[in-house]
């Protein structure tokens, strides 16, 4: 009996000190965590600001920055998006000017949204204060590696063995890979810089900006190829911008002039498999890419330049050093982790996101215009992309658009007058009969594109089948004057919907037929 007593006191005494044990655990545990939040001391205030001015409702078209407008409450003030006004950017302008014109690559947004946690970035007051990093460079390496990984993984660029060198935006580069270039010709007449028309503006009026008498921009490069062959004419030396694929018309352009005397600058902003197939990985001499059009982050103004020759390299290098002393160290920083976040599944996430939405906008375009005798769009081949190893259809940053109307010859101010702002053929070295519109803008932006093309189209259709009914009306014209078949327009479920009849006689038949079409379109 007592040994039993004594087991059973044992055995209270060892569930007691066990139930204490337990206890002293879970009180250490609630301690440490209360401590490891504790711990965020300096950042957690920022971090409640930056949340808070972000979760500011400005109904899905707007929206709040820290360094924005504050109101006289203090509170910050919403941004809204281009057609939309009020407080909290819930009222639409309905009567706005849709503006296609930017290439503000805002269609990524969304997917940054999606991924806040992931791609915030906290920065110390104290972040990087000096000059250089610690091994005297203005690169960050870490960044530097992560751009080399990011090409392996994509397969879009070759840069084992070659120089990698930073740019604020690519704007930068593009001068410095100008003087570079022209630096090596030892020719005594400036070397001749040339593009392909239609191409990026930039190119022109940069270059004419900072002329020198080692360079000089001198327009069309097709002009030059029979110079460019002979090897001896060493007054003739070229620099040509190739852009692939092209800004505006989404071609993979290949360069013009060829010869010892001829030097390329590949521009790649869009050589990323949201804008296009990727069929191989280039491996030019000097190649350029921005963060821009890669993450959409065109206010960072990062991008970087990929180099053979060590010459030219150390020329974009002293460039830099005395242009802006290298890139901004919080640009840095928050390119590496928004590259982190590129990186994730093999860049999957971010690329199938880019590609699903700008096919869906390319694809919503195509079928607008498709039924359009007055624009048309510019013709792209579906391509084998070795990145999501499948045929792709075209995805291109912009739409480029012919007026084919004879009395069309500005095309510009056509859409102008239709509401839509794109921009100017002519400004691209190309013919006034064509016009770039943007397909990378907020989604809001591309709704309202889609709707004032849709209208546009509808007039067209509507004036089509006027001119068919009046010139049926009219018993001294026997046929329609039309030598196309007629395209009709109809509007169901709020979509429009084409189809296309056969030419019809100028019977009354005929003109009933017309006219029933119109009734239809208007009701
Ligand atoms: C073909 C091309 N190159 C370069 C740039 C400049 O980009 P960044 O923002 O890097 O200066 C653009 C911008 O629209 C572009 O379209």
């Amino acid at each position: 009996m007592e040994k039993q007593n004594l087991m059973s006191s044992t055995f209270t005494l060892c569930l007691g000190f066990s139930a204490i044990l337990n206890l002293l655990f879970f009180a250490f545990l609630l301690n440490s965590s209360n401590h490891s939040s504790n711990q965020l001391s300096w950042s957690r205030k920022a971090a409640q600001e930056a949340e808070g001015v972000s979760s500011l409702s400005c109904s899905g078209h707007g929206s709040a920055h820290l360094d924005g407008l504050i109101s006289d409450g203090g509170k910050p003030v919403c941004e809204c998006n281009a057609c939309y006004t009020g407080p909290d950017c819930s009222q639409f302008i309905p009567d706005c000017v849709v503006d296609a014109d930017s290439g503000n690559p805002l269609f990524l947004e969304p997917f940054w949204r999606k991924n806040a946690a992931k791609s915030t970035v906290v920065m110390s007051g104290w972040h990087r204060m000096g000059y250089e990093f610690e091994d005297g460079s203005l690169i960050s390496k870490q960044l530097e590696k992560q751009i080399r990984r990011l090409h392996k993984t994509v397969g879009n660029a070759v840069t084992e063995g070659r120089y990698i060198v930073f740019g604020a935006g690519s704007t930068q580069l593009l001068n410095a890979a100008v003087h570079a270039l022209s630096s090596t010709t030892g020719s005594s007449s400036p070397a001749k810089v040339v593009a392909s028309a239609p191409y990026y503006p930039v190119y022109k009026s940069q270059t004419e900006l900072f002329e020198s008498s080692k360079f000089k921009f001198n327009g069309e490069a097709a002009s030059w190829i029979n110079n460019s062959i002979s090897t001896t004419a060493s007054s003739n030396n070229f620099i040509e911008f190739v852009t692939s694929p092209n800004n505006p018309d989404g071609q993979l352009n290949k360069a013009v002039l060829k010869g010892d005397n001829a030097k390329q600058i590949f521009d790649l902003a869009y050589y990323w498999p949201h804008y296009t197939a990727i069929p191989s990985p280039m491996d030019e001499d000097l190649m350029i890419f921005t963060l821009s059009k890669l993450t959409g982050h065109a206010g960072s103004r990062f991008g970087w330049a990929i180099i053979k020759d060590k010459d030219v390299y150390q020329r974009m290098v002293d460039y830099m050093d005395l242009n802006t002393y290298g890139v901004a160290r919080e640009t840095q920083l928050r390119t590496l982790k928004l590259l982190d976040v590129v990186l994730e599944e093999n860049g999957r996430k971010m690329f199938d996101f880019g590609y699903e939405e700008m096919s869906f906008r390319w694809e919503k375009l195509s079928k607008i215009l498709s039924s359009s005798k007055r624009f048309s769009l510019q013709e792209l081949t579906p391509q084998q992309c070795t990145f999501s190893n499948e045929v792709r259809a075209p995805t291109p940053a912009f739409a480029w658009i012919r007026c084919e109307n004879d009395e069309d010859e500005d095309c510009h101010a056509v859409l102008k007058e239709a509401k839509i702002i794109g921009r100017a053929g002519h400004v691209f070295g190309a013919q006034s009969r064509y016009v770039r519109l943007s397909l990378v803008n907020s989604q809001d932006d591309f709704n309202l594109l889609q709707h004032r093309l849709e209208m546009l189209v509808f007039k067209e259709k509507m004036a089509n089948l006027m001119a068919g009914v009046s010139l049926g009306a009219d018993s001294t014209i026997k046929k329609y004057n039309l030598s196309q078949p007629l395209n009709t327009t109809t509007v169901r479920d709020g979509n429009i919907d084409h189809h296309s009849i056969e030419e019809s006689e100028e019977s009354s038949a005929g003109l009933m037929h017309s006219t029933l079409n119109i009734l239809k379109i208007l009701f």
